[in-house]
């Protein structure tokens, strides 16, 4: 099966290119488990799906590195924007990606060499109440800076849905010990029945947040595009952030606004292929 590795800000997928490949058979789930191991498979955070679509140009399906199927992912979408304009699926350089999620709109810009550098993509409108997270209690009420506890510490968190699930935590300093020992304690909190995405964020100034993220079915990653959006979203609805900020991840720096005008999250930062290859492992069939 041939593969491009691609990431952004360090947060890597493996990529296959379904209008090439027949996936139509296989086992996706022990597919993504198999070739995100990082030690017998290619290594990753997951698997991404680049695929034909009936109501967009193209259609996205993501794979954690547990073989959970994700309903968004915003470093994947710039990634599979730079691979379908780089590899010549399109020469357009803004179309339209169909995700579990809903349909968005990449706007790509490219470098000197003509290759897709930076990507813009309108990642939709967030959503607050509970049914929509989805959060157990009262389906129309929004969780705004209340208090979750776990394993004796109390944090103040805000939930917001980017087509997938963010618990975004508001922390006076972020550190990597609580991010890796209150992550998977929330993930899998029983507010959350489709588990969530962990967002721990410490507020430097109306314009920047620093930023470290639990993600849902992956564990630590290096960045999250729909948790950068969601933490922006949380930031400024604390009063503590304008719509425009600099969301500081691990791997680097995505540029966030969440515009007034149309109530949409609009997300800018990079996307870097790698290496590309075949994979030679036994392919799970369902
Ligand atoms: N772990 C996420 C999917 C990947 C999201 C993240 N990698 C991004 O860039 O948005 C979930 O289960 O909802």
């Amino acid at each position: 099966m041939k593969f491009t590795k691609l990431h952004g800000l360090g947060n890597d997928y493996v990529y296959v290119n379904c209008f090439e490949e027949d996936l139509s058979r296989v086992d996706l789930p022990e597919l993504a488990r198999r070739v995100s191991d990082r030690n017998f498979g290619i290594g990753g955070d997951g698997l991404i799906l680049i695929m034909p679509s009936d109501r967009a140009d193209f259609r996205m399906r993501v794979f954690n590195n547990d073989g959970s199927e994700a309903k968004n992912c915003g470093n994947g979408l710039r990634c599979v924007s730079k691979y379908v304009y780089d590899h010549g699926l399109t020469q357009q350089t803004t179309f339209t990606v169909e995700t579990l999620g809903g349909t968005v709109t990449p706007v790509v810009s490219l470098g000197a060499d003509g290759k897709v550098d930076q990507v813009t993509i309108d990642m939709g409108e967030p959503r607050f109440e509970r049914a929509a997270i989805p959060m157990t209690g009262i389906p129309e009420e929004q969780v705004r800076e209340e208090v979750i506890e776990v394993d004796g510490t109390s944090f103040t968190m805000t939930a917001v849905s980017m087509g997938n699930p963010h618990a975004i935590l508001f922390v006076d300093e972020v550190k990597e010990e609580d991010v890796r020992h209150y992550g998977p304690m929330i993930e899998y909190h029983e507010w959350f029945p489709e588990r969530t995405n962990v967002e721990f964020i410490q507020i430097l100034n109306q314009e920047e947040i620093l930023f470290r993220v639990w993600e849902r079915g992956s564990g630590v990653t290096l960045a999250c595009g729909t948790g950068a959006c969601a933490a922006a979203v949380a930031a400024h609805l604390s009063g503590k952030t304008g719509r425009k900020v600099t969301v500081h991840l691990a791997g680097g720096d995505l540029f966030i606004e969440w515009k007034e005008a149309d109530n949409r999250v609009y997300m800018t930062g990079p996307a870097t292929e790698v290496f590309s290859g075949t994979y030679l492992g036994e392919i799970p069939f369902k």
